[in-house]
């Protein structure tokens, strides 16, 4: 058996020379990356070439991948195979040759080798080449080819500047609410462009065309990218100029770096620009926010700009040098506003599938008064409530009640009596939005919140916080008996307190103290029985009056304290209301500081997180603020960037700070990519020593 299969090799074998002699094969390689290590366009079209021969099933080995659309299952050849073709007579064999991966496992290259006879090389070779630029030019503009999101997350290792994932952005130009005139007029745009070679030519200048988009957050600057891309079939280059670490060279040498058939994306480029002009030493990134503008019209445009778009982000043009985005360097300018009336009937349209409605003069009401909600607020109440398209207008409603105040004022007042608008459920909806919102924006809500709690609660309540950490009574994060505090987030309520009737019981029962608040709060008792209203403790705590008394004062501090735990500590999901639960344990001012408050925080926060983990539940309780600061600490490249040294509370250092600010869905697409090639020195692990 042996001799017969060791008999079989040596004849292949024999057989193989004797071809290489006879025959005189020649190979001929195409490599991903040229010389000057950008993407090779042929490459990308011998990949879906080969890719689209049945030969491929007769591959040894083949991977199976999901396709574009979720339902296709996609044979895609495995590195080091062969694959068969045959052109006019002639066979050729094409070899999928990978380079090995360096010591982070990145930069993994490849190349095709195609193995072709001499005579058959002479005979058919251009014919060939011809032939796959075909099929692959008809794959491409039947849309089969994969679109990518490339990233320049690359360190520039081994000369790899951009990473990519596959780009499967949803978003068309019909899915944005953006007015008839203006769709037709940007479609017909674009479609202009893409039949415009011969006449750039002609004109003697770069085919490309570039677009600024402006306008406040969530008003579909982003989506509004995707569907171009969409819509053109083109890859999206996103530039993150903060991570443009080599200045104007690096800038350049990522563009030089893009493919045609591409969008180039410089988001939210006013934060860079306005700061450029203002200030006299330019952070590197603002520098080079105007060297983007700069090289719209430079040279270099015409080299790298050939079949592209550019497209730039700003929340406004104020303050931004007009000169800066004169025709040549910004072609077309685009306003995106905050929700009108007719973008909100889009909406409707297309979230709840209403076209007219009984509520929509009351909408339109409220906008000709000029209050507004961005187009994504809307969406996302819309979406919230898409069972019932009463309830999720009404939503809206409660949400566009102005106050006269200002953006932040506007939103508290609306959550906190949206019950007078649209009763029980609208309201739930309107926090459920907020919740799910604040989550969304994650990178920044927090700490939006720690910068409103720090300056509410320092400054109005700064005298009664002051005598009580004198005084010892206030040290919550020394205290050590765990069991208590556990148990008061961990245990139902009625195993804590035994309570009898309502919430007002509570204030009034207790023998050893009668009114552990103060007073009964008539009329704000919350949602439930046992729940304070956090609006209730907030305006009693703005109303200490000077000069109260000790028991008074101590009363205060009680209240400010249930504020801590409901508010920022121990926050349920809707974050309005804390519960009676914990009012017990601060009966005895001497015992307060005796709760292990630390270990009740963290077990709140675990269980929060947990929770989240059903993907049928949206928003989290639990510390938000300490979870964040634990990430900004951990993973530094997460953080906004800070230069202010350590302060206590430690979280405070990102107070107000803005994340990077681009569009969700790349936002989770740059996250994951971030986590898959995370290393282990990006991440700081604190050692604590226990003595
Ligand atoms: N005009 C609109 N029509 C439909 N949906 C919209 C519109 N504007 C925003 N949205 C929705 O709101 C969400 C956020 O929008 P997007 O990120 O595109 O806004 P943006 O203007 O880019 O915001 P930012 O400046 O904060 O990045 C998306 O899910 C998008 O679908």
């Amino acid at each position: 058996m042996l001799f017969k299969t060791g008999l079989i090799h040596s004849t292949k074998k024999l057989q193989q020379t004797l071809q290489e002699i006879f025959y005189v094969h020649q190979y001929l390689k195409v490599p991903e990356l040229n010389e000057s290590m950008q993407p090779n366009p042929l490459y990308r079209k011998v990949f879906l070439y080969l890719h689209s021969l049945p030969s491929i099933e007769d591959s040894d080995f083949t991977n199976l991948v999901t396709g574009t659309n979720q339902n296709d299952i996609v044979l895609c050849l495995d590195a080091n195979q062969l694959i068969e073709d045959h052109f006019l007579g002639a066979t050729l064999y094409w070899f999928n040759q990978k380079t090995e991966p360096n010591r982070n496992n990145e930069n993994r290259t490849g190349s095709f080798l195609l193995k072709i006879r001499k005579n058959d090389k002479r005979r058919i070779l251009g014919a060939y080449l011809r032939h796959i630029h075909d099929v692959a030019g008809d794959m491409e503009s039947n849309g089969k080819r994969e679109l990518r999101l490339f990233v320049n997350a690359g360190d520039g290792e081994g000369g790899v500047r951009w990473r990519s994932v596959p780009f499967t952005h949803p978003s068309t130009f019909e899915t944005i609410a953006m007015g008839e005139d203006l769709r037709s007029k940007v479609k017909s745009d674009l479609e202009l462009f893409l039949r415009g070679k011969k006449y750039y030519r002609k004109l003697g200048r770069a085919w490309r065309r570039s677009f600024l988009l402006y306008g406040p957050s969530g008003t579909g600057k982003s989506s509004f990218v995707a569907a171009m891309a969409n819509f053109l079939g083109y890859d999206v280059y996103d530039v993150d100029l903060e991570n443009v670490r080599g200045g104007d060279s690096d800038l350049k040498l990522l563009l030089l770096e893009t493919t045609p058939k591409s969008i180039v994306v410089v988001e939210d480029l006013d934060k860079f620009v306005v700061a450029a002009t203002t200030e006299s030493s330019l952070p590197a990134a603002s520098a080079t926010g105007i060297q983007m503008l700069n090289i719209m019209d430079g040279i270099l445009s015409a080299c790298c700009g050939e079949e592209r778009v550019m497209v730039f982000t700003m929340n406004s043009k104020d303050g931004v040098d007009p000169d800066l985005l004169r025709p040549g360097r910004v072609d077309v300018h685009i306003h995106f506003p905050t929700c009108d009336f007719s973008s909100f009937k889009e909406l409707a349209s297309s979230h709840l599938g209403v076209k007219e409605h009984k509520l929509f003069p009351r909408v339109e009401e409220i906008l000709a008064r000029g209050v507004s909600l961005s187009p994504a607020e809307v969406g996302e109440l819309m979406i919230a409530n898409r069972g019932s398209p009463s309830r999720a207008i009404k939503s809206v409603i409660g949400a566009l009640r102005p106050d006269g105040g200002d953006g932040i004022g506007r939103r508290e007042s609306a959550d906190d009596d949206c019950d007078d608008v649209d009763g029980g459920d609208g309201c739930n909806a309107v926090k459920d939005f907020r919740k799910l919102y604040a989550t969304m924006k994650w990178e920044t809500s927090p700490m939006t919140y720690t910068k409103w709690y720090m300056s509410r609660m320092t400054h109005t309540n700064g005298r009664a916080q002051e005598r009580h950490t004198r005084s010892g009574q206030f040290r919550l994060w020394q205290a050590r008996n765990v069991d208590a505090a556990v148990k008061a987030v961990a245990v139902p309520p009625a195993r804590v307190l035994t309570l009898h009737g309502t919430l007002v019981d509570v204030f009034t029962t207790d023998d050893a103290d009668p009114k552990l608040l103060g007073e009964v709060p008539d009329g704000h008792v919350g949602i439930t029985k046992y729940n304070i209203k956090l609006k209730w403790l907030r305006s009693r705590l703005q109303q200490m009056p000077l000069g109260s008394p000790e028991d008074a004062v101590v009363r205060y501090a009680r209240c400010y304290i249930m504020y801590l735990l409901g508010g920022v500590l121990l926050p349920d999901k809707a974050n309005n209301t804390v519960h009676v639960r914990y009012l017990p344990l601060l009966a005895n001012c001497d015992a307060i500081s005796t709760y292990s408050w630390d270990s009740a925080v963290l077990c709140w926060l675990y269980r929060g997180m947990c929770l989240v983990t059903d993907y049928n539940v949206e928003g989290m309780s639990g510390c938000h603020i300490l979870l964040m600061s634990w990430i900004y600490f951990r993973h530094p490249f997460w953080a906004p960037d800070v230069m202010s040294p350590y302060t206590f509370p430690l979280a405070t250092r990102w107070a107000g700070k803005r994340g990077k600010n681009d569009y969700a869905e790349q936002r989770l697409q740059r996250h994951r990519l971030k986590l898959d090639t995370l290393r282990v020195d990006e991440v700081i692990i604190l050692v604590v020593f226990i003595a």
